[in-house]
């Protein structure tokens, strides 16, 4: 346990910030390698030459018993930055470390970016005899995790909140709280991240289970704007340490940041056209949700022939980590992925970050575009605008300090454009996962716009929708909200294919569709029938009712006819009787008779069900 003498509180915070020296022989080197302990400095030495500014300045101050506020460019070195001085603050402690006692606790975001930090401290804990592990989401179950930690121990745990608080709820003896109670180092990564809502409640959990006496660091590329965001890390004498290599940005010098402005139609094919013109480069491409990851990363490789692309999202369960090591290994590589890569990944020698949408929180532009010179490492940078958003130029420069510069990638000719577009189209037309895909990314781009907190200036409601949605290659707009409340509707170009028609490649999928659609034809099929026999049987009720009416005004014309017969003789063939001549007369009882007669044959028909639609149609 750190012994700290009792100090009255001193003020919240002294700002220390320092530019990026690079002097080799920089008597901080020195004074920051004489702190650390021998074993640490031999392992550090056999990686690198000299330590980074933000590992100078955040290490000496927690090493001289501060606690420290990072703001440092992305890929500065902020990971040894906090590994190197907790290892050395672990390796103060007199007695050896039991192997259930956790020295130093790390909060990660991100699973992958907890699996970095572990494999970064692993050569350092091997030659302190610390055993290094992570307890993050996505692997084994939370049972499995906690009875391993117990069972094998740990002095330094690297975890994703999520996980580490189902843990301690899983916790009833309270091992856990237990290896916690020598807790002498809390390390907060891509600290800022941490103020969201939804690591809340985990994050109650955690800073109630460790000790409040510790050494405490929060670290990040963007750090909280609020000041009392941090009060939930229970900070002591706190330093706050912002390091920029140049006042007015916060990236590094060597990263440069671009913009195209292209209209929205064409936003896909400016990508696809960009990535092309890139043959050998490797390009990390930012989408706003994993349904566009899983739409674009299912028609790339049609578009794109001989190009290595790869995605990973925070849906996949598997895959994640394997995805990223092909990517770090394949030169020319094209990796599609959300926002779960877009902090503190570090993959060498990323050429490209592109931004395909600005992202959901503005703070993020300097992560995701922090993929890329890492380091001092030469790199570049790419948003894609449509005219309507390029208001978020000013927004970004001004809010996250990033500077823009217009760049003009090459584009195609609309005949081209339309091609291109249309063989989109066409692998919708073939492949009813991608139609669904497609219409699914689409619907989660727009719910990924609505949510992003730059809508002051990128508002959902000036955006080109229809013309994203032929971007996205979709055949018909799908139904929602956002959508159908637009005025702008007949803008988009409804292909007339038949959708029904579009099959599953899986023979399995497609045969279960099929049935399903008959079966729903067959319901309409019956439905149809149903109203045709209700129809029919209405028609013969009524022709019964008819043809009832009609006999009975027969039988009663036929009794007046024998009344008439029994009183009188009948007329002689020539007199002419009220205007009708008797063959008139004839003609019209022989019609009558006729009648007559036809009505018995129908009614015969009727009662023998031989009724057919030409004598009800005779019956009208
Ligand atoms: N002293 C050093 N000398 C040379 N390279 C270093 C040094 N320290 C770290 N690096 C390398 O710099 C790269 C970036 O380090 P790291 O990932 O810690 O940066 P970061 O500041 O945490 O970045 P981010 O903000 O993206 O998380 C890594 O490849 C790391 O190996």
């Amino acid at each position: 346990m750190i012994q700290e003498k009792k100090k009255k509180k001193k003020s919240a915070t002294e700002e220390v910030t320092s530019t990026q020296s690079d002097m080799p022989s920089d008597p901080k080197q020195t004074a920051f390698a004489e702190l650390l302990d021998p074993s640490v400095k031999e392992v550090f030495y056999s990686l690198h030459d000299r330590f980074t500014p933000v590992q100078l300045e955040a290490g000496t101050a927690l090493l001289t018993h501060k606690d420290v506020v990072v703001e440092s460019p992305t890929g500065s070195g902020k990971t040894l930055a906090f590994g190197l001085p907790l290892l050395s603050i672990m390796h103060k402690r007199t007695e050896k470390w039991k192997q259930n006692e956790i020295g130093a606790l790390i909060l990660s975001p991100t699973r992958e970016l907890a699996i970095q930090i572990a494999k970064v401290l692993e050569p350092f804990g091997k030659a302190l005899g610390y055993s290094v592990k992570t307890s993050i989401g996505g692997t084994k179950k939370d049972e499995k995790d906690l009875e391993m930690l117990i069972k094998e121990g740990c002095n330094i745990l690297v975890a994703t909140p999520g996980r580490l608080s189902k843990l301690l709820t899983l916790d009833k003896d309270q091992f856990l709280k237990r290896m916690f109670k020598t807790l002498e180092v809390l390390i907060v990564d891509e600290a800022d991240r941490f103020t969201e809502a939804a690591f809340s409640t985990s994050m109650n959990d955690i800073m109630a289970a460790i000790p409040k006496l510790r050494r405490t660091g929060l670290f990040s590329a963007t750090q909280v704007k609020e000041q009392e965001d941090l009060i939930k890390f229970t900070l002591r004498s706190s330093v706050t340490i912002k390091l920029k290599e140049r006042a007015d940005i916060v990236c590094p010098t060597a990263l440069k940041n671009y913009y195209t402005l292209c209209d929205a139609n064409l936003k896909l094919i400016t990508l696809l056209e960009f990535i092309r013109s890139k043959p050998d480069k490797k390009i990390l491409v930012f989408l706003s949700s994993w349904e566009c990851v899983v739409y674009f990363n299912s028609i790339f490789p049609r578009l794109l022939k001989k190009r290595k692309i790869l995605a990973v999202h925070g849906q996949q369960q598997s895959g994640r980590t394997t995805g990223i090591e092909v990517f770090q290994k394949t030169p020319n590589s094209v990796m599609l992925c959300t926002d779960v890569l877009s902090r503190g990944i570090d993959i060498e020698d990323i050429d490209w970050v592109v931004q395909f949408d600005v992202p959901r929180t503005s703070s993020w532009f300097v992560h995701r575009a922090g993929r890329t010179s890492r380091n001092g490492r030469e790199g570049a940078a790419l948003l894609l605008l449509t005219p309507q958003e390029s208001a978020f130029i000013k927004f970004v420069e001004k809010y996250e300090m990033v500077k823009l510069e217009e760049l003009k990638v090459t584009t195609v000719t609309t005949l081209k454009a339309e091609q291109l577009l249309e063989q989109i189209r066409r692998l919708a037309m073939g492949d009813r996962d991608i139609l669904l895909s497609g219409t699914k990314a689409f619907v989660s781009f727009v719910e990924a716009y609505k949510r992003h907190d730059s809508d002051i200036v990128c508002a959902l409601k000036d955006l080109d929708l229809m013309g994203l949605a032929h971007a996205y290659g979709l055949l018909r707009l799908p139904r929602m909200e956002e959508i159908s409340a637009r005025s702008d509707q007949d803008q988009f170009k409804r292909s007339d294919y038949d959708t029904s028609k579009i099959p599953f490649l899986t023979k399995d999928k497609e045969k279960k569709r099929v049935e399903i659609q008959e079966k729903k034809m067959g319901v309409k099929k019956q439905r149809k029938q149903a109203a045709l026999e209700k129809k029919e049987k209405k028609a013969k009720k009524e022709a019964t009712k008819k043809l009832k009416n009609i006999s009975e005004a027969n039988a009663t014309q036929k009794e007046t006819k024998d009344e008439h017969k029994t009183s009188k003789k009948r007329p002689a063939e020539s007199e002419a009787f009220d205007g009708v001549t008797p063959k008139k007369k004839q003609a019209k009882t022989a019609k009558a008779k006729d009648n007559n007669e036809n009505d018995h044959f129908l009614m015969r028909k009727m009662k023998g069900g031989r009724l057919g639609k030409k004598d009800l149609k005779a019956l009208d």
